[in-house]
């Protein structure tokens, strides 16, 4: 079984001109210590997703279907106080600013305390301290800034920081939004690195989201690209580096320097995402695709699961799906 199964998730946000699904449909997997990347542009429904997961959708969001499987439990159908026994024991998350993660007014010292305290009962507060200053060890910060603020440290140190906290429970998933973003690439090298290397020493798996393919295809073990809300395509690593398969990820792909391939001329997608609130009918990606066929603007591609992993394109549909899909939508 694996650790997370994601199925059908629909992600349903109110909006002045009325409700529209940002995540409408989405299906995948983590496994056991697998590094699980979810790629494509902005606002695509990345991070609906993955707060959807951790139940950290607010105001206007809500969850109108599917379900998010953790070790074959239901977690949309927990109460608030179920799903706290998961948060932070079981799943935690590393948001991309390191300050919304952090509490200015509170020392670090008090900050990681307080996150072991939480959720351990029977353990005393020298205990939690003495285990605050291995997480900083951890995290290769020096134990002297325990005693500091987070305005009194880098922002490279401040993220390490809150995955030192992301870590202190021992989850078994890490939900990491674009974890590095906002630092320079010498320090998000050292992060990404330090990251990679507690997964190795403690197994967790991660649900790593960035804007930065390249970086994405370094470190993920699979890789999810959703588009306006859909997933499109899931690879193993190796497979999309070999070639993509849908087109909106091999436009994706061309649209960042090659990471060891010869220097090419970086293309873009022409064109922009759909409306959402009306999105169009048949597949989403249509008016942008190079290889659109007829079926594309009438009939929603089927999502075909096969060794090559997954991909919602007709490209790629086996007549027979096709024909089932044209009777469904019909
Ligand atoms: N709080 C909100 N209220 C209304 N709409 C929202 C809200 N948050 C996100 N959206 C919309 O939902 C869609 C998906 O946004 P989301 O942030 O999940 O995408 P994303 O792929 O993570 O994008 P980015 O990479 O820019 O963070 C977008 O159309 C976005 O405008």
């Amino acid at each position: 079984m694996s650790l997370l199964e994601v199925r059908d998730l629909q992600i349903e946000y109110a909006s002045a001109r009325g409700p529209f699904k940002a995540v409408d449909g989405v299906s995948f997997s983590i496994e056991r210590g697998e590094i699980f990347g979810l790629a494509g542009e902005s606002g695509c429904g990345k991070s609906t997703t993955a707060y959807g997961i951790a139940r950290l959708l607010r105001g206007a969001a809500r969850i109108v279907g599917g379900s998010v499987r953790m070790d074959g439990v239901e977690l949309t159908k927990l109460s608030d106080a179920q799903f706290d026994a998961y948060r932070w024991a079981r799943i935690s998350i590393v948001l991309q600013s390191a300050m919304n993660n952090l509490n200015p007014v509170m020392k670090i010292k008090e900050q990681l305390i307080d996150a072991i305290l939480a959720h351990r009962t029977g353990i005393s507060r020298a205990d939690a301290l003495r285990q605050a200053g291995e997480l900083m060890e951890l995290a290769d910060l020096p134990k002297d800034r325990l005693e500091r603020f987070p305005h009194e440290l880098s922002g490279g140190m401040r993220q390490r920081v809150v995955i030192a906290m992301a870590l202190a429970l021992r989850p078994e998933l890490i939900i990491m939004d674009e974890p590095t973003t906002a630092l320079d690439v010498i320090t998000q090298k050292g992060i990404i690195d330090k990251i990679v290397e507690l997964k190795r020493t403690f197994g967790f798996s991660v649900l790593f989201i960035t804007h930065d393919l390249p970086l994405m295809l370094e470190i993920c073990d699979r890789v999810g690209v959703m588009y306006a809300g859909r997933m499109a395509e899931i690879a193993a690593r190796e497979r999309m580096l070999a070639g993509a398969r849908h087109p909106y990820t091999q436009g994706l792909l061309r649209s960042f320097p090659s990471l060891t391939g010869p220097r090419v001329r970086l293309e873009g997608i022409p064109g922009s995402t759909p409306d959402l609130v009306a999105p169009p009918s048949g597949c989403r990606f249509r008016d942008r695709c190079p290889h659109a066929l007829p079926v594309c603007g009438s009939v929603q591609p089927p999502v075909q699961a096969g060794e090559d992993g997954v991909v919602s394109c007709h490209l790629y549909a086996k007549e027979d799906a096709l024909d089932e899909a044209a009777a469904a939508g019909s």
